[in-house]
């Protein structure tokens, strides 16, 4: 569409967590944002990786689902342009990886990890350093969709049970907390702590045990990635 102009979107944010800092983001996305991203990604998948400690790409058994990197055509850009507002006017789009949609299928997950690495093979300048924040977006889920939810064993259940509306209150206590994978809806967190990776924010992708669900990842790095880790703009 030439000349397509973002979408006025308005939403709301509610804080999950003040430290490490989480914010829970009702309808981060627009309907048609959702469908677009559909549209776009699909039959494009293969199977997820899971970068290495020398910061190669692998297949690991400890995340089944199937992802792609999205082209930034003007519909993700906006969503780009919105991640980048969220934090603050002040970073750059460069600091942006490519948008990531992630589709997962009966009994397909992501096992305990953290956005943030370990490894300096992997946060070298041309990768712009470490990943500063996380956004996961879920995209489109099916009705009838159990299990999906993303789930940060190391934090806390909420108290309040307004929360119940997003998170799975039907966990246990010592299960941490269990966002549910409700379409355009996002969950947004800060990986580092002063400069170093925050343990607290470990977090799975629970098996989706009927059903389907799409996700999408924004992770914004420290600073600028070299161009050949960025997506061009098309
Ligand atoms: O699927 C989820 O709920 C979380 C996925 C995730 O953490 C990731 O792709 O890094
Ligand atoms: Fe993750």
């Amino acid at each position: 569409t030439p000349n397509y102009t973002c979408p006025h979107h308005l939403y709301n944010v509610q804080i999950f967590s003040e430290d490490p800092l989480i914010i829970y983001i009702p309808d981060f996305i627009t309907v048609s944002e959702a469908s677009h991203l559909q549209t776009i990604s699909a039959n494009r998948f293969t199977s997820s990786q899971v970068a290495d400690q020398t910061g190669q790409q692998q297949l690991a058994s400890t995340r089944t689902s199937r992802s792609t990197s999205l082209e930034s055509d003007q519909v993700v850009q906006c969503i780009e342009q919105r991640a980048l507002q969220f934090q603050g006017y002040d970073i750059p789009r460069t600091h942006l990886e490519p948008l990531q949609a992630v589709q997962y299928s009966l009994g397909e997950n992501y096992k305990p990890h953290t956005d943030w690495f370990t490894s300096d093979a992997q946060t070298t300048p041309s990768f712009g350093g470490n990943r500063a924040t996380s956004f996961f977006v879920y995209v489109a889920a099916s009705e009838d969709i159990v299990g999906g939810g993303t789930q940060f064993p190391l934090l806390d259940a909420p108290k309040n049970e307004r929360w119940c509306e997003y998170v799975n209150c039907d966990a246990g206590w010592d299960e941490g907390v269990t966002f549910r994978p409700i379409p355009r809806n996002a969950v947004f967190w800060r990986n580092l702590k002063g400069g170093r990776g925050d343990q607290r924010t470990l977090h799975a992708g629970l098996p989706v045990q009927r059903g389907e669900k799409l996700g999408m990842n924004i992770w914004t790095r420290e600073r600028e990635l070299d161009l050949q880790y960025r997506s061009e703009t098309i």
